[in-house]
């Protein structure tokens, strides 16, 4: 089997596997995760910080948005995200793949202001390598080299954390990886 056949076997089995859990398993997995980024020291120090809204049970972070940092959202234009501020309370709108995106009128939020980004991954290795839903958004943003830099947070429930990933040329590793478990630190 090829990387790409193979990438999209695991992607397959671990989207039915999340969406296989309970509402109240998958409810109670997502606080632990929130809990475990609360006392995570990158998160506690942040004051902006990039995150999403939860699609097919993803780990839902929802409990976060209130707590008092700026959070930024992305909207899929084309093959890019873009990121606006986004508060609760404010509106937002269906975008691509059904996603909840912030209004486009948003603020947009820079790159040099951005502290911490927590992004979504339907499986993560211990080296840090994420596998996601085969857009390459991620990809590509953490190519780019305004964001290169900026530390990252994969957020999967534990069942998503494998030893070995298979990865390719593009792929950065994250910084750390968050699941109900605990906050693992990579190493580089
Ligand atoms: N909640 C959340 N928001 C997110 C992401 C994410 O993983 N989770 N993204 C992370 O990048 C971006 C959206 N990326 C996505 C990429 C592909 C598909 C998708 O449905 N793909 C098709 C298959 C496409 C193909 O194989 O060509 C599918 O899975 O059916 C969905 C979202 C930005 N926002
Ligand atoms: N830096 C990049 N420049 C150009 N194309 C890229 C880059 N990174 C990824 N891609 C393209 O994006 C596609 C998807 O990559 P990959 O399978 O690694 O996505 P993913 O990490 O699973 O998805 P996502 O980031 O959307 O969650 C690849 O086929 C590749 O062609």
């Amino acid at each position: 089997m090829n990387i790409k056949e193979k990438k999209k076997q695991l992607r397959t089995e671990i989207i039915t596997k999340r969406a296989s859990l309970s509402a109240t398993d998958w409810q109670e997995k997502s606080k632990k995760i929130c809990k475990n980024l609360e006392n995570h020291l990158l998160f506690q120090e942040a004051k902006t910080i990039l995150a999403y809204f939860s699609i097919r049970q993803e780990p839902d972070l929802t409990t976060l948005f209130s707590t008092n940092h700026n959070w930024g959202f992305p909207r899929c234009v084309n093959k890019s995200l873009i990121w606006h501020s986004w508060q609760p309370k404010e509106p937002l709108l269906t975008g691509k793949y059904g996603i909840l995106e912030p209004s486009p009128n948003a603020p947009v939020i820079k790159p040099e202001n951005v502290d911490l980004i927590l992004i979504p991954a339907v499986a993560c290795d211990y080296n840090g390598y994420r596998l996601g839903y085969g857009g390459g958004f991620y990809d590509r943003l953490l190519n780019s080299p305004q964001w290169h830099s900026i530390p990252t947070i994969g957020i999967i429930f534990e069942f998503a954390l494998f030893s070995q990933l298979p990865y390719e040329h593009w792929d950065q590793k994250l910084k750390a990886i968050c699941t109900d478990k605990d906050v693992l630190s990579i190493y580089t």
